[in-house]
């Protein structure tokens, strides 16, 4: 793979020693769309402001393209031109506007006595004056803009408006660019419509991009690889089926979608769990804890010639598409969501049955975030 952009060991502290990012690193690959995931307050936007140079780190080192745009003092001593190490330690800041970094921000930020066009061409400003409107046009037309070329800012939908900021942004064909929860402001419908096409123009222009947000069905959809935060630090970096389907920590699996925690006896391969046993995505001995997503259960009538692991219907949720169940198995409550082809009622005897493996987490566990969705087993 093509490391385009390498972040390592970056801190911050606003009021130390409480760091609000810690030790953060990761890499992001040429035309990849990289996603920082976690909720409010985890460290993302400073992360991303680090990179950008708004927000000069405490450690760490951000490499672009081969250029190193931040390297702390803390480093290894330089060597000189003869290889000896001089016992210099040099720090690099290279100032915002020079990084070639394009950003993107939450609320838009167009200018709004400015036409579309002369938007863009704000952003151009290292292009030559005659050349500047060519350019902006060409942007606006790969990105499906150029009917709104003469118009203000307010004269368009949420959408369009964050589809010009990025038109702005891709421009002056940056190295790279950072999108600050872009869909935010948008309506549930525009939201998902804009995301499409942000992600869709981002590979066609052939863009590295990094986004940050709290919403994970918005990382899962739009990002290549997604690194999820908790407390300044990542917990799991992976592709958008890694983390959701195999995530190391309970933090991730909460974080992610709701799931049934469980604890049980691992024996190997395999672990007893109320459901009966249940194979593992990894060999583990003794007490563990698996997350298994309420989708990877389902209800079955008790049939007499088997082994049942015999629950009770407690409540029936059905969303049309689907159905959500709550069962009590010896005493304990979990989550079964099935397809709308299977239904019983409250007080019904089911039989409970994994379609997969019980994925085994990490211990010991990290503080659960207030947003998470759990159901203890
Ligand atoms: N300039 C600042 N001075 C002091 N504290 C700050 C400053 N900027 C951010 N913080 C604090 O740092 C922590 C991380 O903030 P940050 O904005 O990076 O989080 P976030 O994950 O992006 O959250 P959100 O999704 O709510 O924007 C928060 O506790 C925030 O209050």
């Amino acid at each position: 793979m093509n490391t385009h952009l390498q972040i390592t060991g970056l801190s911050k502290s606003f009021e130390p020693p409480e760091k609000v990012v810690d030790q953060v690193s990761f890499s992001v690959n040429r035309h990849e769309i990289f996603a920082l995931l976690g909720p409010s307050g985890c460290g993302k936007t400073t992360t991303l402001r680090m990179i950008a140079g708004f927000e000069p780190q405490d450690e760490g080192e951000v490499i672009l393209n081969d250029r190193i745009l931040v390297k702390s003092a803390s480093g290894k001593p330089e060597k000189n031109s003869t290889g000896r190490n001089n016992g210099k330690k040099r720090k690099i800041f290279i100032e915002p506007e020079d990084r070639g970094i394009g950003f993107v921000f939450q609320d838009y930020a167009l200018f709004p006595h400015l036409s579309v066009l002369r938007n863009v061409m704000f952003g151009l400003k290292n292009v030559p004056k005659n050349k500047r409107e060519v350019r902006a046009e060409e942007i606006l037309c790969m990105m499906g803009l150029r009917a709104f070329m003469n118009r203000s800012p307010f004269e368009l939908s949420g959408g369009q408006q964050q589809r010009v900021a990025l038109a702005r942004a891709i421009a002056p064909t940056p190295e790279l660019i950072l999108l600050d929860e872009p869909f935010s402001n948008l309506d549930a419908v525009l939201r998902q419509s804009t995301r499409d096409e942000i992600r869709g123009l981002l590979k066609k222009a052939g863009m590295t991009a990094v986004l940050v947000t709290h919403d994970q069905e918005e990382a899962l959809s739009f990002a290549d690889r997604i690194a999820v935060m908790n407390e300044g630090r990542i917990e799991q970096i992976g592709t958008p089926e890694e983390v959701y389907y195999r995530p190391r920590t309970r933090f991730v699996a909460q974080f992610l979608g709701t799931t049934n925690l469980i604890t049980a006896e691992a024996i190997g391969a395999s672990a007893l769990t109320e459901f009966g046993r249940i194979n593992l995505n990894r060999p583990a001995t003794g007490r563990v804890t698996l997350s298994i997503r309420p989708e990877h259960l389902t209800l079955e009538k008790p049939n007499p010639r088997i082994d049942n692991h015999l629950g009770e219907v407690v409540s029936k949720e059905f969303k049309g598409h689907d159905i959500t169940y709550r069962v009590r198995i010896k005493a304990r409550e979990c989550l079964v969501h099935t397809d709308n082809r299977i239904h019983f009622r409250p007080g019904d005897q089911v039989n409970v049955r994994p379609l997969e493996t019980g994925v085994v987490l990490e211990e010991p566990d990290v503080a659960v975030a207030s947003t998470a969705k759990e159901v203890a087993v």
